[in-house]
């Protein structure tokens, strides 16, 4: 069984360093004419399926605008991911979940079990009851293929007073979670499958990502004010790693086919002259 690692390595090589959010935003919905109900989040979704599913490395639907329509929402999810996935994008569900580690066995279960209806490739998890409580994710991972990304430094400005906080060993909250993550990625080839996540907002933090030997998910990118430009100062040594994520800057220039592929078109380019 190909390892996620080994998959996203593989995508990114075929469709370049792109992931694109699918986030419904109400706002979204309304500047594409749609209706802020079911039938327009299907719309939504569906058409950013079916323009960029078959050309970027990687989807990431966001859990959150799915669930504010109920099961009725989350049904659309499901078969969001599912024609996602059919199409050759891998899906990084947005869930950051973290919870104890008897619980957080039941959420990889939801979201990583093969038999799943929500089955992704990989989920967003948050570190902050400890690391150690995500094991149940991340072994269910190991033994299925999937990939998790692990908060790290968020692109948020509220994210500093707690990641860059000094933990007891001396190194920063950030830091610990960086480290322990980069363990489970050590001796894998050609990348590991445990990423992290850190905001491309952020700017230089003196964070030492060189031994990660994962993806590195850096969200931020256009709307919330980063340029690819900015990816230098904030990775450093580990630029090869990053994978850059844009969704309100893409799903913007909908809802036409064509201006969701032009914008997807203009951002990689952008991205790839950044990363070298
Ligand atoms: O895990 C994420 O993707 C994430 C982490 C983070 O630090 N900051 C962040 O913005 N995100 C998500 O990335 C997306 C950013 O959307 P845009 O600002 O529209 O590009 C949202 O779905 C956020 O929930």
């Amino acid at each position: 069984m190909e390892s996620f690692g080994e998959r996203l390595h593989a995508a990114i090589g075929q469709r370049g360093p792109l992931c694109v959010g699918i986030d419904p935003h109400a706002a979204l919905l309304a500047r594409w004419g749609l209706p802020d109900d079911v039938a327009g989040l299907e719309r939504f979704a569906r058409t950013v399926v079916e323009a960029l599913a078959d050309r970027v490395a990687v989807l990431k639907p966001q859990s959150a605008f799915f669930e504010r329509f109920g099961s009725r929402g989350i049904a659309i999810l499901e078969s969001t991911i599912r024609q996602s996935r059919e199409a050759g994008a891998l899906v990084l569900l947005d869930v950051k979940r973290g919870d104890i580690g008897s619980t957080m066995a039941a959420y990889a279960s939801a979201y990583l079990d093969p038999a799943s209806t929500l089955r992704s490739d990989a989920i967003t998890v948050s570190p902050y009851l400890g690391v150690g409580s995500l094991r149940p994710a991340f072994d269910l991972a190991a033994t299925s293929g999937a990939g998790i990304f692990v908060l790290a430094l968020t692109s948020n400005p509220e994210g500093a007073s707690v990641q860059h906080a000094v933990a007891p060993g001396g190194a920063t909250v950030a830091q610990t979670v960086i480290d322990e993550i980069s363990q489970l990625n050590a001796g894998a080839s050609p990348l590991g499958s445990f990423g992290l996540v850190v905001g491309a907002t952020i700017g230089r933090t003196g964070h030492d990502l060189s031994k990660v030997n994962g993806p590195l998910l850096a969200p931020g990118l256009g709307a919330q004010g980063a340029t690819p430009d900015d990816l230098r100062a904030v990775f450093g040594e580990s630029l090869h790693n990053v994978l850059p994520s844009y969704s309100r800057e893409v799903l913007s220039a909908g809802p036409g086919i064509a201006g969701l592929r032009a914008a997807v078109d203009r951002v990689l380019t952008d991205c790839r002259t950044a990363l070298g």
